[in-house]
């Protein structure tokens, strides 16, 4: 599992990390890592870094100062590097070293005398951490150039112009080659659009320690999703793996209680108990004859995919709230949650436009910045909230961590796949998983179902290719088991640091 950090907490780490040790010369370290990154770029390029042409992006920080002395390294291996001063005044000690290496300096108002184009290599060290998102135009319009001109470009600790703390990306910024990000990562390198500027990213370790006082963000990765999915083992029956009620589709929309069914099925949900309309009943009693339609113990709820205009909803919900099991309200739903507000055991599932509605801002907010608009949702509701999109995710209320799903393919982005995975969300609260973990266990193995099939395929043929993923996935015996799971409602750092 990767962790990233708001830079407020990367500070701090920083701070300690010197206090520790303050013999060592972070930016020495920092400056080294992007020479050898910049390095390994121009070999893989152009055979050799001797004669390469090297163009320095520098911002009046330290970021700047990282550059430069990176550039020195670069000229003292016979590289020729020109420095740009963009922003304020260069960082001294960086600028004597690549003079003294032979590098030159000019002004934005000598940019005309260098031809983007010819350059082998850019480091951009205009802005880092301390860098506000966006960039002026004169800058913004050099790093179009570059990109234009297909020059590669390494950005230093961050691609200058992205919003470091949401991954937002306001206006223009530099659009990476590779990223050498230090110490630890950054919201904007995993979450889009940001994540999307940064290329390939190499991270420097600088003895950065993460103590409990950190806002995490934790992005899933398979092993985590083997290792935290409630597998069945010999003791298990159809109750500890969960019973699902599911009251989804309509006459309009029948098919999004069939699909739902189908999450839950093939996600593994004990039994699934269907509470939808009768055409969706006819359908199921063919495709899936283990359904079952009598009222009777339900272990989590499942309201809203495919509901349309169904007036009673907002009553429905209410009720599955008073009854205390974890519920998923999804699609239509989304637009009858009850005014008295939410519980942090049920988990919402909007993409951008639903939970633009709920937050009454335009979609093109949410997706600009989805954490900041998936905390909202979270505080605003009381409930957990899973933020589907190009960046997964799941927040709870009055909590500032997040959970990020895995990636996976665009292939998940065609209607009926909500449909599946609020069916999958529900098996999982149904089998004892917290909603923030069970939201984001759900999107992960939808994405990597989606990411081992060839193409485009139905979202009920997705719902099958979930079981086979979770087959494959399967830890073999001895099993480990992972017995934080579902034992208090933010378990989901156990074991991390
Ligand atoms: N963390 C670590 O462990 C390590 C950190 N290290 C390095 O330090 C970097 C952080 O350095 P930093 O604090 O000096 O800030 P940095 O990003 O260079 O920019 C600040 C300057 O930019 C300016 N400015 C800001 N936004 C602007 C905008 N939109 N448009 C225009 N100007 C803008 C701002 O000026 P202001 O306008 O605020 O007066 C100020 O002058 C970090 O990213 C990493 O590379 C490594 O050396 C070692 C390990
Ligand atoms: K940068």
């Amino acid at each position: 599992m990767l962790t990233a950090y708001p830079v407020h907490d990367i500070r701090r780490l920083e701070t300690a990390a010197i206090d520790a040790d303050p013999a060592q010369d972070l930016m020495q370290q920092a400056a080294g890592a992007v020479a050898a990154v910049a390095a390994e770029e121009l070999a893989r390029r152009r055979g050799r870094v001797y004669g390469a042409r090297v163009l320095i992006l520098v911002g009046g920080g330290n970021n700047g100062g990282d550059a430069l002395f990176a550039g020195a390294r670069l000229a003292r291996r016979g590289a020729r590097v020109i420095a740009l001063g963009l922003l304020g005044t260069p960082h001294p000690g960086g600028l004597a070293a690549l003079l003294a290496a032979g590098g030159r300096l000019l002004d934005q108002d000598q940019l005309g005398q260098v031809d983007l184009d010819g350059f082998d290599l850019g480091l951009d060290g205009v802005l880092g951490i301390g860098g506000r998102p966006g960039l002026p135009d004169q800058v913004a319009e050099i790093a179009r150039r570059l990109d234009e001109c297909d020059v590669p470009v390494v950005a230093v600790d961050l691609p200058s112009g992205v919003d470091a703390d949401t991954g937002a990306v306001p206006s223009a910024a530099v659009r990476a080659t590779v990223t050498v990000s230090f110490g630890a990562a950054k919201l904007c390198e995993v979450i889009e659009p940001a994540k999307g500027n940064c290329g390939r990213i190499v991270r420097i370790d600088l003895g950065f320690r993460p103590d409990n006082a950190v806002t995490a963000i934790d992005v899933l990765d398979e092993v985590d999703l083997a290792r935290r999915w409630p597998y069945p083992d010999a003791r298990s029956s159809k109750y500890t793996r969960g019973v699902v009620g599911i009251d989804a589709g309509s006459t309009q929309y029948p098919g999004a209680g069939i699909l739902a069914t189908h999450g839950a099925v093939f996600s593994g949900a004990g039994m699934v108990r269907f509470h939808g309309g009768e055409e969706a009943r006819r359908v199921l009693t063919g495709a899936l004859p283990n359904v079952v339609y009598a009222e009777g113990r339900v272990q989590a709820m499942l309201y809203g995919s495919g509901w349309g205009d169904r007036s009673d909803g907002a009553e429905v919900i209410s009720r599955g709230l008073d009854s205390g099991l974890p519920g998923v309200v999804d699609a239509d739903g989304l637009q009858r949650l009850p005014s008295r507000g939410m519980s942090a055991d049920w988990l919402l599932t909007p993409h951008a436009g639903e939970l633009a509605r709920l937050l009454g801002c335009d979609r093109s907010e949410v997706e600009a910045d989805p954490l900041t608009a998936a905390h909202r949702g979270a505080d605003r509701t009381g409930a957990t909230v899973l933020l589907k999109g190009s960046t997964q995710i799941v927040a709870q209320p009055g909590r500032r961590s997040a959970l990020i799903a895995v990636g996976g393919p665009a292939w998940t982005a065609q209607a009926g796949s909500g449909d599946v995975l609020a069916g999958i969300c529900t098996t999982l609260l149904a089998a004892g998983v917290p909603a923030q973990l069970a939201g984001a266990l759900a999107a992960s193995v939808q994405a990597v179902a989606a990411a081992s099939l060839p193409g485009p395929v139905p979202p009920q043929r997705l719902a099958e290719q979930v079981a086979i993923v979770l087959g494959r996935l399967q830890p073999q015996p001895p099993y480990e088991v992972d017995h934080e799971i579902g034992r208090s409602g933010d378990d989901h750092g156990a074991g991390r640091r």
